[in-house]
């Protein structure tokens, strides 16, 4: 609601200049009936509250001009409580009002002697124009007032909106040059507040092509400005008033902080709790209950299992139950890169660091896992040059990218994973012990399946509670004896191979109770296989009987000796390979003999 009290000088100038001119006293009060300003002996009364039942109080109410006569039998005085103490003669009262059409105050002007009286009701009509301009003069300003209140408290909502941006916000008149920015954008461009101020945003970013930006509206750019050489992603908003540009809005962000921020959405669906790490047994538990302990720490964590064992769900795991929890954890296996590509995966590089580098650089996983956690699989797999970098970089906390200068600091937790005899590794050369102590400050060893036989069953029926309904099949169960079966299999692949068989039961089942003759070959052969490492005396003689010849004997023995190699290093080239070298023959024998013994 408008009030005169928000221009009370303007209101004040104005009743003097009434008084000027007419020579007359002025009252101008508000819809509250406060006297807001006053000339001549109520010049002094300003401030005060007029009484109730006054002439005023009836011309806001009518909304009509009034003049007030001979008080002694005036209707609009009999009930005002000034009435013994008044001196005036004659008063005339014009409204006041607002654009709504609403009664906001009373101009009065008031005859305190018979000169007066007569000079205002010889020119009544020329004094109600008068009057009447002058109250349309003060609505104007009035609302012109809260106009400019109005927007100046839009234009601090809006500066302290921008404020909290998490982005930086650059706004430039339509020649470019800085006019407005936030906290942030200081921030970003690693600047003080007067150095922004009226320099044009090409001085901020060389290269940045402004016709280009204007029309895609996104760009990522280099920063040059004070040396920071950052890249930005860049978004340009023109502002057009009569389809002419007046401003523009251009919002930064750190190209790598978005990465980061991209990286975390993704990674964020992956919030595995140590609640899903199954198992009951005591081995499982001791596990469970140490990295729950040491969760918290920033100290590096080497974790120790055969592959499939669950290394990685323990370290995201431990991730999520870290202060770390919201930040990324960044995971890298070393083996699965290329040597040549593994040292910019992991450092970065800039722009042209290399012929075949993108032509924008990389951002590495260092980077990637500042204040979070960096997951190094299979660790021992890390080429023997990288070694020492890598400890450098946990030494300092601090690297560059490949082909950079700029010194990057990164804190991050490193936790690293091998099902490699890193202690060999050492001795022969392959790995260094200084690199090795850095990495194995708490050493987590997780279980094999074989060694916690009491928790098959209980991981197998709850992926089979899963894969049923992930392939959206009915409920299904397991046989005792496929349950007696999977606790005598060699589990080579451990808990990632009894997923698998799961999956493929539940898809090629099509009863309620899945049983044993669903089993691929090989896990019947393979269950004796174990048996026979338990007694593996006994065992071996078991083929034997009175009648077998000597070659039958070494061929079943050579049988059962490959077929547990084949099942215990796998069947891929690699590991054919390898067993070709263990048993000190070459591949192409392996081969020969596996193909005779119907071995796949
Ligand atoms: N205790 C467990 N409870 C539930 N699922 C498990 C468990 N251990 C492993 N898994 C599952 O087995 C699969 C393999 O786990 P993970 O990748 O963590 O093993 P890993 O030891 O890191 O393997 P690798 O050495 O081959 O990288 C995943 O699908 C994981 O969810």
């Amino acid at each position: 609601m408008y009030n005169l009290k928000n221009i009370q000088s303007s209101t004040q100038e104005v009743a003097e200049a009434i008084k000027a001119i007419l020579s007359t006293d002025v009252t101008i009060i508000n819809q509250d009936l406060i006297r807001i300003a006053a000339t001549g002996r109520y010049k002094s009364f300003i401030g005060e509250q007029l009484s109730e039942g006054c002439s005023y109080e009836f011309i806001l109410k009518s909304k009509k001009p009034e003049r007030i006569v001979q008080k002694e039998i005036s209707s609009r005085c009999k009930n005002c409580s000034s009435l013994n103490s008044c001196e005036e003669i004659a008063t005339i009262g014009y409204p006041i009002i607002d654009f709504n059409d609403e009664p906001i105050g009373v101009i009065g002007l008031i005859a305190f002697t018979q000169e007066q009286h007569d000079y205002i009701f010889n020119n009544l009509h020329s004094i109600n124009t008068f009057l009447g301009k002058l109250s349309f003069l003060l609505a104007g300003n009035l609302q012109y007032e809260e106009m400019i209140e109005d927007l100046l408290l839009k234009n601090k909502e809006i500066n302290n909106l921008i404020n909290s941006l998490e982005s930086g916000i650059i706004i430039t008149d339509d020649k470019n040059n800085i006019k407005n920015y936030n906290k942030k954008a200081l921030q970003l461009l690693n600047c003080k507040d007067s150095e922004l101020n009226n320099i044009n945003i090409t001085k901020v970013f060389s290269n940045i092509n402004l016709e280009k930006l204007y029309s895609q509206q996104v760009a990522r750019i280099d920063n040059t400005f004070n040396k920071s050489y950052d890249e930005f992603i860049i978004k340009a908003v023109e502002n057009q008033i009569n389809n002419n540009t007046k401003s523009y809005l251009f919002e930064i962000s750190k190209y790598s902080n978005a990465i980061i921020d991209a990286y975390n959405i993704l990674e964020s669906k992956n919030n595995i709790d140590f609640n899903h790490i199954l198992g009951q047994s005591t081995a499982m538990k001791n596990t469970i209950t140490l990295a729950k302990q040491v969760a918290k720490s920033d100290s590096s964590i080497m974790i120790r299992g055969e592959s499939g064992t669950g290394k990685e769900l323990f370290a995201r795991a431990i991730h999520n139950n870290s202060l770390r929890k919201n930040n990324p954890f960044v995971a890298i296996n070393c083996s699965s890169i290329p040597d040549s590509l593994l040292e910019s995966e992991l450092f970065g590089y800039e722009k042209g660091a290399f012929s075949g580098a993108s032509n924008t650089g990389k951002i590495g996983r260092f980077e990637l896992a500042n204040k979070g956690t960096l997951f190094l699989d299979e660790i021992g797999d890390l080429p023997i040059h990288l070694q020492p970098k890598l400890l450098r970089v946990l030494q300092d906390g601090s690297f560059t990218r490949l082909g950079g200068n700029k010194t990057i600091k990164v804190n991050f937790r490193l936790i690293t994973a091998t099902n490699r005899n890193l202690e060999n590794m050492i001795e022969n050369n392959e790995f260094r012990d200084d690199l090795y102590y850095r990495l194995n400050v708490i050493p987590i060893n997780v279980p094999s399946l074989r060694d916690r036989k009491d928790d098959i069953p209980i991981i197998a029926n709850y992926k089979l509670r899963e894969y049923c309904e992930r392939l959206n099949k009915n409920e299904k169960t397991f046989s005792d004896k496929i349950i007696e079966i999977f606790k005598k299999f060699y589990w080579k692949g451990n808990v990632r191979e009894l997923e698998n068989i799961v999956e493929y039961l539940v898809n090629i089942s099509n009863e309620d109770e899945i049983t044993d003759n669903l089993l691929p070959y090989h896990f019947h052969s393979n269950s004796l296989i174990e048996t026979t490492e338990r007694n593996s005396k006994e065992n071996f003689m078991s083929f034997l009987d009175d009648n077998t010849s000597l070659k039958k004997c070494i061929e079943n023995f050579e049988k059962q000796l490959l077929e547990k190699y084949i099942n215990r290093f796998g069947n891929s080239t690699k590991n054919k390979q390898k067993i070709a070298d263990i048993l000190e023959i070459n591949l192409s024998t392996l081969y020969r003999k596996l193909y005779k013994y119907d071995i796949f």
